[in-house]
């Protein structure tokens, strides 16, 4: 590491780090490379194999409008960032906050980079069972936060199908319910 600049620090930080790296020829060579770092995260798939449905939160996220997402509404599995939780513990609040639901011990499936040549997060992603039964909170997210989340409840295949179909384009719940239909889970 030969340098870094912070370019922007405001909600989170984009710096601007200056490397040497050796080339697998042996030569060395300096890159400069801007890096986004807004912590860690955690994202869960709750399932239910009775109803064989999942639930997802549909909101609003501006990345996705200004991608091609024409309303920019995107459907994925609860999830939110650490700030500074243990990941298991972190996604148990989210849930709650989230979907209103309450769940037992999660399920840790992998611990994943979703987008390692620029942002730093890592991506805890777990699965748990959910019970319509079990639901004490009212979810939607924090309103003072700018959430305003609709908790969809969907059936197994019709998520298969919406990956497919463009319903649904967040890669960690593709990679959440994919995971789900090789497992055998639903
Ligand atoms: N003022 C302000 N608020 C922000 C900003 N960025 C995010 N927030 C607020 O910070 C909160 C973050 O909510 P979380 O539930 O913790 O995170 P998330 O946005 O749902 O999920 C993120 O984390 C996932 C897991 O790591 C990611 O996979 C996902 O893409 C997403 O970025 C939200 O209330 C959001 O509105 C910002 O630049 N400015
Ligand atoms: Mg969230």
């Amino acid at each position: 590491m030969r340098d870094v600049q912070v370019l922007s620090d405001n909600w989170y930080t984009l710096r601007n780090y200056t490397i040497d790296v050796r080339r697998s020829d042996g030569a060395w060579q300096r890159q400069k490379r801007e890096v986004f770092d807004r912590g860690s995260g955690a994202g869960i798939l709750l399932y239910n194999k009775k109803r064989r449905s999942i639930i997802l939160a549909r909101q609003l996220r501006l990345p996705a409008y200004l991608n091609g997402v024409a309303d920019g509404m995107m459907l994925e599995v609860p999830a939110g960032l650490l700030d500074d939780r243990d990941p298991a513990d972190a996604i148990c609040h989210e849930v709650a906050e989230e979907t209103g639901y309450e769940i037992g011990v999660p399920e840790l499936v992998t611990d994943c980079f979703a987008s390692p040549g620029a942002v730093t997060e890592r991506l805890h992603l777990f699965l748990a069972e959910y019970d319509s039964a079990s639901r004490p909170f009212q979810g939607g997210g924090l309103a003072d936060e700018g959430e305003d989340i609709e908790v969809v409840e969907m059936g197994f295949d019709d998520a298969l199908a919406a990956i497919s179909d463009g319903r649904i384009r967040d890669a960690k719940t593709i990679l959440l319910i994919y995971h789900a239909r090789v497992h055998g889970v639903l």
